[in-house]
């Protein structure tokens, strides 16, 4: 893809994790023309998320929202990365594995050395320091934060956040790759969950206090956000609908990093995590998606 928009230089884009946001960003890179390739731990894993891919391309089809030309275009765009080496050819490489340092860190170390120099690297971290990360790679300067909002094909927000090494060609080529994208842009500066999550996570939080402390049931603290606050989902739902895991990182990312305790994370959430109850995608959270309609689990 050449053009002068300056996303010239960014045809082929890897995307490290097939879960909720990897296929995501997948998804909407394919639609806007890239070549995608997508990895996972796992050849299932990258099935899934292809599966999830051409259901949620269907879904727009129905709605007009793409043609059917589009969704097949997209599809074809798409091919599976099995093993890290096969992103070496990528020009832009958007990690979205589980938001864990740990496991980015190790990710980014075994890749750096398979990519060509003059990659860039991005990641969708919800939480974690951009500055820190790009410490773990042979490129700070090539090395930005992409934040995508879940769902990736509907919402419009994507965050950029430089670390403190970031070059403004990259900044200036990761601002015109997400435009491509159809996305709208905020700058974040690299603190802990930078702005969305800086302000949502607390709020999810405090509506886990709430239902803890049996202030109200899931159902009568999720009727009171969105009939009351014309939230589109209640904290609670949205929760399961982030991942709880997910939410308790971004909680201990906020209260580490800022050292404050009112980012506690709330004991109950936490106690959801350690029963393997992460939301919907084990299907039991906040509330049991089992059967036909969710039902609160408490
Ligand atoms: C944790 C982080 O790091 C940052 C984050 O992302 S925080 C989370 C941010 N996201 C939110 O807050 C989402 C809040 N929820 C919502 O906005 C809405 O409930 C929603 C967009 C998810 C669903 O909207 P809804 O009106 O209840 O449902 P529905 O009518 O089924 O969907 C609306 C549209 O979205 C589409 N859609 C919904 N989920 C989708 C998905 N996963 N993939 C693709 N399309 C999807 C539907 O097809 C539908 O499209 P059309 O208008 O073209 O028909
Ligand atoms: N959920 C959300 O609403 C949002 C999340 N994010 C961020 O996006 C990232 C991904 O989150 P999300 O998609 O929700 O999480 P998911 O749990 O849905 O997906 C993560 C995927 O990464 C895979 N994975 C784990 N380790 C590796 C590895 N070493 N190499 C390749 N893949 C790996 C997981 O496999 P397995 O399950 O087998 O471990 C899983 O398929 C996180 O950093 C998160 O903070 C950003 C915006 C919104």
């Amino acid at each position: 893809m050449t053009d002068d928009t300056g996303v010239g230089t960014i045809r082929k884009v890897g995307v490290i994790g097939a879960g909720q946001m990897g296929n995501g960003i997948a998804h909407v890179c394919a639609a806007a023309g890239f070549e995608v390739k997508l990895n996972d731990i796992s050849r299932e894993r990258i099935e899934s998320g292809l599966a999830t891919i051409n259901g949620n391309l269907a879904r727009q089809v129905a709605s007009g929202r793409i043609t059917e030309e589009t969704r097949q275009k997209a599809l074809s765009l798409i091919t599976v990365a099995p093993t890290l080496a096969d992103l070496g050819d990528a020009d832009l490489v958007i990690e979205s594995a589980v938001e864990n340092e740990e496991v980015k860190r190790k990710i980014l170390r075994e890749l750096c050395p398979l990519l060509k120099p003059e990659a860039i690297l991005a990641t969708n971290t919800s939480s974690i320091s951009i500055t820190r990360l790009a410490a773990a790679t042979d490129r700070p300067e090539r090395f930005i934060g992409i934040h995508f909002m879940n769902p990736v094909p509907v919402m419009e927000l994507v965050e950029l956040v430089r670390g403190i090494a970031t070059e403004d060609s990259t900044f200036e080529t990761a601002r015109a790759f997400v435009e491509r994208l159809g996305k709208t842009i905020a700058v974040s500066e690299d603190f802990p969950a930078f702005m969305v999550n800086r302000i949502l996570l607390p709020m999810i939080n405090e509506a886990i206090y709430t239902l803890y402390e049996g202030v109200g049931s899931v159902e009568a603290i999720d009727t009171a956000m969105r009939l009351g606050a014309r939230h589109p989902m209640g904290p609670l739902e949205l929760a399961d609908f982030i991942g709880l895991d997910t939410c308790l990182s971004i909680m201990q990312v906020l209260y580490e990093g800022l050292a404050d305790s009112k980012y506690r994370p709330c004991p109950l959430l936490v106690k959801y995590v350690e029963a393997g109850w992460l939301g919907r995608k084990t299907q039991r959270g906040f509330y049991d998606y089992r059967g036909e309609k969710p039902v609160p689990t408490r």
